[in-house]
C-alpha cells in the first residue's frame, strides 16, 4: 500500500540528516514541511519557544502527549540533563513506529520512552507503570479536545506540583478553547500566551504556558 506521510518523512531525515545529530534532524523535518509535504509538527518558530520553555525549566520528569513523528520529542530530549528521560504517548501505531526511527536516527533513543496508547487510558497508569510521583513539564499537543479532560486528570491523579510548567500548542488553530477558558481563569494557574503561526503556515496560532500553583 502506498507510503503514509510521515513514512515519507523518515526517508528525508536518512537522506538529509546525520545519524546522531538531533539538530540536523529537526533542520531535515522543517526542510521536508516547508519544500515537500506540510505536516502536524510544531515547527521551526514554535519549536524555538519550547525550547527556551524547556531550557527555563529544566525538568527532570518530562511527559508529551501527542509524538506525532517524534520531532518535538526530539527537540525536548537533545536539552535535557544526562539522565533525565521524557515519556510521550502516541496514540496510532503507525506514527509511533515511525516516531521511534525518527528518534533513534537523532540518537536520543535511550532518553525516551514512547508508549503507544490514549492519555485518558495511560495518564492514570503513571505513577505505577513509570515510578513518577509528579511532572516538572508536560507538552500538551495530542487530541484537541483532550486538553481540558486531561488537564483535570493530571489534577485528579496528583501528577502536578506546586511549579508543574503546562505547555500547549495549538490553542488558537485547531484551537481549544474550553482548555483556554479553564486555565486562564483558574485561581490554581499563572498562565501566559505565546504568539506564533500554525507550523509552516501564516496562519495564526501559539502556545500556552500554564503553571500550577498548587
Ligand atoms: C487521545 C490521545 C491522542 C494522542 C495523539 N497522538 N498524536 C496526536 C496528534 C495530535 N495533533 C494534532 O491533531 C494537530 C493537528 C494540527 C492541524 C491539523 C490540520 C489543520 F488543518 C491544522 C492543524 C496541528 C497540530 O500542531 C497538531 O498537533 N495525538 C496521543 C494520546 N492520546
Ligand atoms: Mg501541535
Amino acid at each position: 500500500t502506498r507510503s503514509t506521510r510521515p513514512q515519507r518523512m523518515l526517508k528525508a531525515v536518512q537522506k538529509n540528516g546525520t545519524k546522531g545529530n538531533p539538530e540536523s534532524v529537526i533542520s531535515a523535518i522543517d526542510y521536508f514541511c516547508k519544500h515537500s509535504e506540510w505536516a502536524m509538527n510544531v515547527g521551526d518558530e514554535k519549536g524555538s519557544i519550547l525550547d527556551s520553555v524547556v531550557t527555563e525549566v529544566n525538568p527532570s520528569t518530562v511527559l508529551e502527549l501527542g509524538t506525532y513523528c517524534g520531532y518535538s520529542t526530539v527537540r525536548i530530549a537533545r536539552l535535557l540533563s544526562p539522565g533525565t528521560k521524557l515519556i510521550t504517548l502516541e496514540f496510532n501505531p503507525v506514527n509511533a513506529a515511525v516516531a521511534r526511527q525518527i528518534i533513534a536516527y537523532a540518537g536520543l533513543q535511550d532518553k525516551v520512552i514512547l508508549v503507544e496508547g490514549s492519555s485518558g487510558d495511560l495518564i492514570p497508569q503513571m505513577k505505577e507503570r513509570f515510578g513518577i510521583m509528579t511532572f516538572d513539564f508536560i507538552f500538551l499537543d495530542h487530541w484537541k479536545d483532550r486538553y481540558l479532560p486531561d488537564i483535570k486528570l493530571f489534577e485528579e491523579c496528583g501528577l502536578l506540583r506546586k511549579g508543574s510548567v503546562l505547555l500547549a500548542d495549538n490553542v488558537i488553530c485547531p484551537g481549544t478553547p474550553e482548555y483556554l477558558e479553564y486555565v486562564r481563569n483558574s485561581p490554581r494557574y499563572e498562565s501566559k500566551y505565546y504568539p506564533a503561526h500554525l507550523e509552516y503556515t501564516k496562519v495564526e496560532d501559539g502556545l500556552e504556558k500554564s503553571v500550577f500553583l498548587g
